[in-house]
């Protein structure tokens, strides 16, 4: 207490600094109900004499009855107070938090630290209040110690601290917490069975996706193109809004199996540091399930049907007629099948869903895009179409460095003959050049490799002269 009432002296002048200093030092040595009766006249005093003003945020709030619950402003402010107190302050606490990458740093008790915001100062300060019943309780309740952090600055600084250093503050502090905190995988379909009666809509895991955009195999430019894209789209907020479009933006990932749509998801969450939902339709009962689902997903977050081609009805071949006849036997034979359609998945990716959530992205993957649905693929829903294709010499390289650090080797020149000849997918060049003994043989690798693309030449031959036959 004493280190936040020195720097309380400090700032207030000689005469009130006096007046406060005898007051704690006498403090120490009335009984407790004298103390509270002139802690009182103190305030008032201090109040009347004191060109400072306080603003404090308590750890926890009522939660209802004796239950109480933690701030999120508080949780926020200690985010964003975070770096700053592992910079300047000189009593720290560092604990594992859930859910975090490391350790998360906070001044410790009685510990105060200055922020400045525009030229102006601010002292923030961590203190405690211990409620003097003793009863016992296993959670945070109302007779637990509780911490509260306060900030203090000049009067004649009302107007910017509370209108915008406060605003700012809250921003930064929780952006940190979503940028510290691990991406999360959220499904849907895995509530199901045993865990019925646990039912949620969404269940999440910790994303521990390795890949990044460096991993990925494809032209460098076209690479660059869809990072400017995303980067751009997670910076748009003021331009969304003036232009008068929701915050989102639709991405459709298409291509053989193997190059990298499912990958490249993995990458663009970690990029803009986005939760991702993997919506499986299959698993969804009706389009009112489907609604709830979508309003149930967070802003900042990445919408993906995999193989939408496969997951529903969704496809142009069927004409109209032939579609009805097939909704109503649907709906006489099977009850439990899935009863999404085209129109329902439409109207809530256009509709009220869009309009209230910000910093969406809807990823669609499937390998057959010429038998998607026109209107499920048009511009303004999936705005940009992103083809993943055969893997280039230019992919290969990027594979040739990261599995077996080889920039430049003898066998690149057959490699490269032999890739521009054959339709081959990253994923069977990334599987082909993996050491498959611990010594890691650079040039066995890279022979495999050869075998590997001779054989897709040959069974091509063969197939172009059974068909000619
Ligand atoms: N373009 C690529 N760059 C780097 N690695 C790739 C690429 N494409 C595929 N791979 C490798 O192949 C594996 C499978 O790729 P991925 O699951 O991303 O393919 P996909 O296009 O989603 O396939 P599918 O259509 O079958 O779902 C990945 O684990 C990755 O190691
Ligand atoms: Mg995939």
């Amino acid at each position: 207490m004493m280190s936040s009432m020195g720097e309380t002296v400090m700032r207030m002048g000689t005469l009130m600094g006096s007046i406060m200093f005898i007051y704690t030092m006498i403090q120490q040595f009335i009984p407790r109900q004298i103390s509270d009766y002139l802690s009182v006249y103190m305030h008032r005093i201090t109040a009347f004499l004191n060109p400072y003003m306080e603003i404090s945020f308590d750890e926890f709030t009522s939660g209802g009855g004796e239950w109480l619950k933690l701030s999120k402003a508080y949780t926020a402010v200690e985010a964003y107070l975070g770096p700053k107190s592992s910079k300047f302050a000189k009593r720290l606490k560092a604990r594992i938090v859930k859910g975090n990458k490391g350790l998360v740093f906070s001044m410790d008790d009685y510990e105060e630290i200055v922020d400045d915001f525009e030229g102006v100062k601010i002292w923030w300060s961590l203190g405690i209040t211990v409620p003097e019943t003793n009863s016992f309780s296993r959670y945070p309740s109302a007779t637990e110690e509780r911490r509260h952090l306060t900030l203090t600055f000049h009067q004649k600084h009302r107007a910017i601290v509370t209108k915008s250093y406060l605003n700012h503050v809250i921003k930064e502090g929780k952006a940190s917490m979503i940028e510290n905190r691990n991406i999360r995988l959220y499904s849907n379909n895995a509530n199901q069975g045993y865990y019925e009666y646990k039912k949620t809509l969404w269940s999440h895991v910790e994303f521990e996706h390795p890949v990044t955009f460096d991993h990925l195999a494809m032209d460098p430019a076209k690479k660059q193109e869809i990072i400017d894209d995303l980067v751009t789209f997670s910076m748009g907020r003021d331009y969304y809004l003036k232009i008068g479009k929701p915050w989102k933006r639709g991405y459709l990932l298409y291509g053989p199996p193997g190059t990298g749509k499912s990958s490249m998801i993995a990458a663009m969450a970690k990029l803009l540091h986005y939760d991702i939902y993997d919506l499986e339709l299959t698993a969804v009962r009706d389009n009112s399930e489907l609604k709830k689902l979508l309003h149930d997903t967070s802003n900042k977050s990445i919408t993906v049907i995999e193989d939408v081609d496969c997951s529903l009805d969704l496809t142009s071949r069927r004409e109209k007629k032939k579609m009805e006849e097939d909704e109503k036997e649907v709906e006489e034979s099977n009850e439990d099948i899935s009863r999404v359609t085209l129109s329902g998945l439409l109207n809530v990716i256009d509709g009220l869903w869009s309009a209230c959530s910000k910093e969406r992205i809807f990823v669609f993957t499937t390998n057959y895009v010429e038998e998607l649905d026109p209107a499920l693929i048009r511009r303004g829903r999936m705005d940009k179409h992103i083809e993943l294709s055969y893997c280039c010499f230019e992919g290969f390289k990027l594979f040739a460095k990261i599995y077996l650090d080889l920039e430049s080797h003898e066998l690149f020149g057959t490699i490269r003959q032999l890739i521009h000849e054959v339709n081959v997918s990253p994923a069977d060049v990334a599987e082909n050049l993996m050491p498959k003994t611990i010594k890691r043989d650079s040039q066995v690798c890279l022979q495999n490799l050869i075998k590997a693309l001779e054989k897709i030449k040959e069974d091509g031959k063969l197939k172009a002269e059974e068909e000619e036959e």
